[in-house]
């Protein structure tokens, strides 16, 4: 079993550059199966999610050629709209090639997504959406067998709760439907603009990506594009982290700062020093981090449930008590008891974490059981005494691309046996 041994106690120094987001990625990835010719998607990162994506629209037919972080995917091939089940589990993600699928071919067949075990993550929101766009959903022998005899058409449809995912599929299937689909309370998310502009760069019409209402003109063909996948905010929200709790000074290139707005101001209030040059991001952390008054995790453009854990690492070496409400998912905590084996004092009830700071951490065997919190527990291991010995692996390689190498870039001092 691979374990990631880190040798906590060293500054972090230097310059990394952030890549591409990989809730971004993915989504694209899925857009990609619409257009009729060949689309060009820069920056995607490699991680095993982008792997998983690939499979899916091979297995769909699709061509598809990766050259560095570019991927080149040719669509006009595709004969097959089901993905089968070991796909489908493999991540959240999955679950979005349902619209594209859908409007690709006017059926799919698919089963229940995979991704991080965050507690219950049904796909509610995104199955009565489409059935709303004339999508025929028949369920059973845990299959979604999905047609639409007469294709798709817009409609108004509002989201009880502004989910990412959901709000994907309305896009995905609402870009070539007849007529429009307007989403109200649609997710705001930096990746759903980056879907929109997609799109919209293939011949779509979509207005409104980023705002609460989102509007959809129904085209009847989209072509290819070319596009740059925007940088990763959560990656780059992890890296601040490890900076902090390092006493470390870094500079991180490539970011969207806008994309970070929340997150800045917690690592300010925290007493980190932020230094904004376009869209290059320094950091330099004080000797001993604040703590931070109530981080409460909403949907954007409000504080990012995904970088909860990695900051909660921060507030554990913190002066003083922090509060965390994790609004988002049910049971997001699962990092708490291995941040404890590291001598973190963290007392969880229900959605709230106080979690009260002590001056160093000591080295212990881990288990990342998520993707994020595994990401805490290698922000928590870079400052303890000793060695922080990880496993879980596999749950990191699917979002942070290299990640001994960027932190070795640094001068953090860790390996995987
Ligand atoms: C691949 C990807 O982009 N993943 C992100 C996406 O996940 P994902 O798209 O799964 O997140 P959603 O915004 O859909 O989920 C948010 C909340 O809504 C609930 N819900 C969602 C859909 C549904 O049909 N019914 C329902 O009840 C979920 O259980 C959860 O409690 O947004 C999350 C919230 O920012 C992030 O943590 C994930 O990193
Ligand atoms: C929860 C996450 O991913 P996914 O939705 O793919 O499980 C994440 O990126 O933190």
């Amino acid at each position: 079993m691979a374990k990631l041994m880190v040798q906590g106690g060293k500054r972090l120094c230097g310059e990394l550059t952030v890549h591409g987001a990989k809730n971004s990625a993915l989504p694209l990835l899925a857009a990609s199966l619409l257009g009729d010719t060949p689309s060009i998607i820069h920056n995607c990162p490699e991680l095993s999610d982008v792997d998983s994506s690939i499979h899916i629209l091979e297995w769909l037919g699709c061509r598809v050629k990766r050259e560095g972080s570019t991927i080149v995917v040719d669509s006009s091939s595709i004969d097959r709209c089901d993905i089968p089940d070991n796909l489908m589990r493999e991540m959240r993600s999955s679950v979005v090639f349902l619209g594209a699928i859908a409007a690709k071919c006017g059926k799919a067949r698919i089963s229940f997504p995979g991704g991080c075990e965050l507690g219950p993550r049904p796909i509610d929101l995104h199955l009565t959406a489409l059935r709303q766009l004339g999508l025929t959903i028949d369920e059973g022998h845990g299959e979604l067998d999905c047609y639409a005899k007469n294709g798709l058409t817009g409609t108004e449809i509002t989201l009880s709760f502004p989910s990412v995912g959901a709000t994907e599929n309305i896009i995905l299937a609402g870009a070539t439907a007849k007529g429009t689909t307007r989403i109200l309370n649609a997710a705001r998310e930096p990746e759903i603009s980056d879907l929109a502009d997609f799109l919209n760069g293939c011949g779509a019409r979509i207005y409104g990506a980023g705002e609460g209402t989102i509007r959809i003109e129904g085209v009847s063909r989209l072509s290819g594009t070319e596009h740059t996948v925007i940088p990763d905010r959560i990656c780059a929200a992890t890296y601040m982290a490890a900076a902090a709790v390092t006493q470390g000074n870094i500079c991180l290139r490539g970011i969207i700062p806008a994309h970070l707005g929340p997150v800045l101001s917690l690592f300010s209030e925290a007493g980190c020093d932020l230094s904004l040059n376009g869209r290059d991001l320094r950091i330099t952390a004080p000797p001993r981090l604040h703590s931070l008054k109530t981080v409460r995790t909403m949907p954007y453009p409000g504080f990012p449930t995904d970088a909860q854990a990695p900051v909660m690492s921060m507030a554990a070496l913190a002066d003083g008590t922090s509060v965390f409400v994790e609004n988002i998912f049910e049971s997001r905590y699962k990092h708490v008891g291995e941040l404890m084996r590291l001598g973190a004092h963290i007392k969880v009830e229900g959605k709230v974490a106080v979690v009260e700071g002590v001056p160093r951490l000591s080295g212990a065997p881990v288990e990342a059981t998520d993707l994020r919190g595994g990401a805490a527990l290698v922000v928590a291991g870079l400052a303890a005494e000793g060695v922080t010995e990880i496993t879980g692996l596999h749950h990191l390689d699917r979002g942070y691309e290299h990640m001994e190498d960027t932190l070795r870039a640094v001068g953090a001092v860790l390996e995987r046996v």
